[in-house]
Parts: structure tokens; sequence; C-alpha cells
């Protein structure tokens, strides 16, 4: 049964076949087209970014200073002289029964917008900070949430720890890709059963730097209901590649390797909402040049996993 969640406004950019309603043909993908990058490319679009802003891209921002995903200011695309292209399709593939991982199935302006979204958000009151445990260690990573807070020691709050500031709402038109994203998952496993509807009200963001990363664990903060209904985590990545790894033990050795990269979907429900997984390592330098070139999204990956609490 279909989950009816409101607003349902769609993202500015989506192409004119993506309705909520739609599951197939496959979506437009304009990634497919994106120029290849190269090491050159690359350094140049790096070397302006530095050039602009006069800083370290890898600075180790905390939340005493505010985290933003890009930097403001002018890119001078005109001198990427790289204009090649890959071809990157998009293809599915059932990893465990209700696991599924959708390739490339995030188009560019999509993931553009929702890179700007993140920034907006992230870089304010209650956006993006390290998490640290009392015992003084900190995530690899830099985290907000939408909808409820979550911390690795409070678990799930209504406010946030850092300046009790009230999450905001998750973005109305990512409520809305999320729901069609799960529609395009359950036309492409065997029932649809496998992985039951949900209305997205919890999101956490993360954004790993090229040294960043997460441990194995489970995603079983949520409601008992949800847990045991096995709502999915629906989670999108974006920028540098990484390897996940998941398995149905907290042992790293055993678990299965799986490359995500900028565009991907993957989502699980069902019999595998809590399996085990985590960011084994980023993929330096391996953001798509055509992302970088409209966002100057800062080195590192941006993953959103959205649920239903
Ligand atoms: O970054 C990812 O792909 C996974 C994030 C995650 O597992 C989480 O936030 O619980
Ligand atoms: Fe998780």
């Amino acid at each position: 049964m279909l989950t009816t969640c409101y607003p349902r406004p769609t993202l500015l950019c989506l192409p004119s076949n993506h309705s909520p309603n739609s599951s197939f043909p496959h979506r437009v993908n304009d990634l497919s087209m994106q120029p290849k990058s190269t090491g050159i490319s690359r350094r140049l679009v790096i070397g302006q970014y530095k050039q602009y802003h006069n800083t370290s891209i890898d600075l180790p921002l905390n939340r005493t200073q505010p985290f933003g995903l890009i930097l403001p200011g002018p890119i001078n695309s005109s001198s990427v002289i790289d204009q090649s292209v890959i071809i990157r399709p998009t293809s599915y593939e059932i990893l465990e029964s209700g696991m599924i991982l959708m390739k490339n199935h995030i188009n560019l302006n999509e993931q553009v917008e929702i890179v700007n979204i993140c920034h907006k958000l992230g870089v304010g009151a209650g956006g993006f900070y390290r998490p640290t445990y009392g015992s003084g260690s900190k995530l690899r990573l830099h985290m907000m949430s939408f909808g409820r807070n979550w911390h690795p020691e409070t678990k799930y709050t209504q406010l946030y720890r850092s300046d009790g500031s009230k999450p905001p709402p998750v973005p109305g038109v990512l409520v809305s890709l999320v729901q069609t994203l799960i529609q395009d998952a359950r036309a492409r496993v065997k029932s649809p059963y496998e992985i039951p509807s949900m209305c997205p009200d919890i999101c956490l963001v993360n954004f790993y730097s090229v040294v960043g990363g997460l441990g194995l664990h489970q995603d079983n903060d949520e409601s008992y209901e949800g847990l045991t209904k096995g709502l999915p985590v629906v989670s999108i990545s974006i920028g540098d590649s990484c390897e996940f790894l998941y398995g149905h033990t907290r042992d790293k050795f055993k678990a299965r390797k799986v490359l995500l990269e900028s565009g991907d979907v993957l989502l699980f429900g069902g019999k595998s909402r809590l399996i085990y997984h985590g960011v084994n390592k980023i993929i330096p330098d391996s953001t798509p040049l055509s992302l970088l070139q409209k966002t100057m999204l800062k080195p590192g990956r941006l993953n959103l996993t959205f649920r239903q609490f």
C-alpha cells in the first residue's frame, strides 16, 4: 500500500518524465554525458577553488566554525579543458532480500539541488557538526539531521545538542523524491512487499572528508513499529565514491563490499532493515567533474539516509 506524504512538491529540475507515479522507464540521467574526470581538469578546478577562497579545502572544521559543503564564488569553467565524456549507465542490483542498489539513479541536476539544499541548511544554526562521544572521540564525519536530531549517545531527540535549535523538517522536495525512489525500487524487486512504502520524516545527512568513514552498525534507533514493519532506509550518495560494507554480523572481514558512487541510491528494508553496514573508505578525487563544476562541492562524500521514525 502506498503511504501518502504531504507536501509533495518536486525538485524544480526534475525531468518531465519524473512523475511520482512513474517508476518505469528509467529516469533520464544526464550524468551519462558527464565530462570525464582527469587529474588535470580536477587540479584546475581545485586550484581555482583554493585561489578564489585562499583557504585549505581540508580544514578540520568543527561546530564552532560553520561547516558548509561548498564555498561561494564564481567558477570559471572555461578553463576546464577536458570535454571528453564517459557513459555511466543506470542499472540496478538486488544485494539481499529487501536491499537494492540503483546505480546512477539521481541525475546531475537533482544532485546539484540536493547539494545546495544541504549546504544552505548545513551552514546555519543546528547545521553540520562533528558528533563527539563522552570519551572525547569523534565520528569521522560531519552530520546534521532533518526531522529529529540523532546523536550517537542520545539517539533521537527533538532538539539539537549543540545550540538547542529545532531540526528543520525533511524538505518537501526530498520527501517527494524519496517516495519516487521507493516506488522505483519496489518495481524492480520480485515482490513489492519486500520493500514496504514509507513516508520519510527523518533524514541524517553525513559529509565524509576523504579520510572519513563509519564503522559497521545497524540503524535501529527508529520506532519499534517501523523497524518491525521493515520500513526502508533510503540512502543517496553524492560526490566522492566510497567502499560500502554490508553483512549479517559486525565482522568487517565477513562483510560484502560494494562501490557507492555519485547518484547511486541504496535501499534496505524488509528482511534487510537491520543489516549491518558501514563506510570503509572514501575514494579520493572520484566526484564527477560535472558535479564539481556545478557545485564546487568540497572533496568528500555527501550521504543522505531517509527514514520514517
Ligand atoms: O554514508 C553512508 O552510506 C551510510 C550512512 C549510515 O549508515 C548512517 O548514517 O546511518
Ligand atoms: Fe546506518
